[in-house]
């Protein structure tokens, strides 16, 4: 009989992800292995990959270990390394509480992105300080067939460019990665998303994920939202002196983004456990190379 591998499977405004725990950083993961895990039809399924390992155990966060635990070591759902996954890391402390390895309230969870501090609410949502957004200059163009809109390099950590459009049904059926201009903006891709006004402080996006096509959520992208948003309209914190709270409606949920005035940004929404099971080891080791 082959050797078992448990998963558990959970979203963060239905952006869903496959969680493999791996304290001791001892499982292989390639990206052919997590693109087949992410899979839809053929593995598990899921907008992105969960490593979940213990931070003095994985050469990339060894030096986060003092301050944080645990690692997310975050993989998208072709197989790709990202920096960062604010829905992701909602799932990732979820995960952690119900494994018992922290209780309700504050934890530090290192990515590649930084450490980042979580809090565990008692009614179940989960805030986030996701740090600072970078504002690289620059116009930046992103176009859908026909139409071209100019957007906002807005950096969370990963990259993404904001485009405010008149209705997010022009953004089409986002089959293929919005092509962008100039290359030169974004070397390593970017994550595209596509923003109306649905009344004051209040949005609505759609999101074409870097490695992971048209999702129906993306945390950072949210928080590259509110802060594009804010600087259109005149809302800057550190201008302001001022909060500035932007309720962010994606397709599979609703996300609440404050920028304070320090620049620091706050996410707050639901993180859910769906499922766990087990993977079939020798089916995993299959897929490595
Ligand atoms: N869904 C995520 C973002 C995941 C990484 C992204 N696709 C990238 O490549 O940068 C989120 O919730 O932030």
């Amino acid at each position: 009989m082959s050797t078992r591998i448990a998963f558990l499977k959970g979203h963060g405004t239905e952006n869903d992800f496959v969680i493999v725990p791996d304290p001791e950083n001892a499982i292989d993961l390639p990206p052919s292995a997590v693109a087949a895990l992410c899979d839809r039809r053929a593995g598990i399924g899921g907008d992105g990959l969960l490593h979940v390992v213990r931070s003095a155990a994985h050469p990339e966060a060894k030096e986060m270990a003092a301050e944080a635990e645990w690692f997310m070591d975050y993989r998208n759902g072709d197989g790709s390394i990202a920096e960062m996954c604010g829905n992701g890391v909602r799932v990732f402390a979820r995960y952690l509480q119900r494994a018992g390895h922290v209780g309700e309230g504050d934890l530090a969870v290192a990515t590649r992105g930084g450490v980042k501090r979580v809090h565990l609410a008692k009614d179940g949502d989960v805030t986030v300080g996701m740090g600072k957004a970078r504002l690289p200059e620059g116009e930046v163009t992103v176009s859908v067939g026909e139409r071209s809109w100019p957007a906002r390099n807005v950096n969370m950590g990963n990259p993404h460019a904001v485009a405010f459009v008149e209705d997010l049904a022009h953004a089409g059926d986002l089959l293929a990665p919005p092509p962008f201009s100039p290359a030169s903006a974004y070397p390593d891709g970017v994550n595209v998303e596509f923003v109306v006004d649905r009344g004051p402080r209040h949005v609505a996006l759609r999101v074409h994920e870097r490695g992971a096509g048209e999702t129906r959520s993306c945390g950072t992208g949210a928080c590259a939202v509110a802060v594009a948003t804010a600087r259109r309209d005149g809302a800057d914190p550190a201008v302001t002196g001022t909060p500035a709270t932007y309720t962010v409606d994606v397709p599979g949920g609703t996300l609440v983004i404050t920028e304070l005035p320090d620049g620091e940004i706050e996410m707050t929404g639901p993180a859910v456990i769906v499922a766990e099971g087990e993977i079939d080891a020798d089916w995993l080791a299959s897929l490595a190379g």
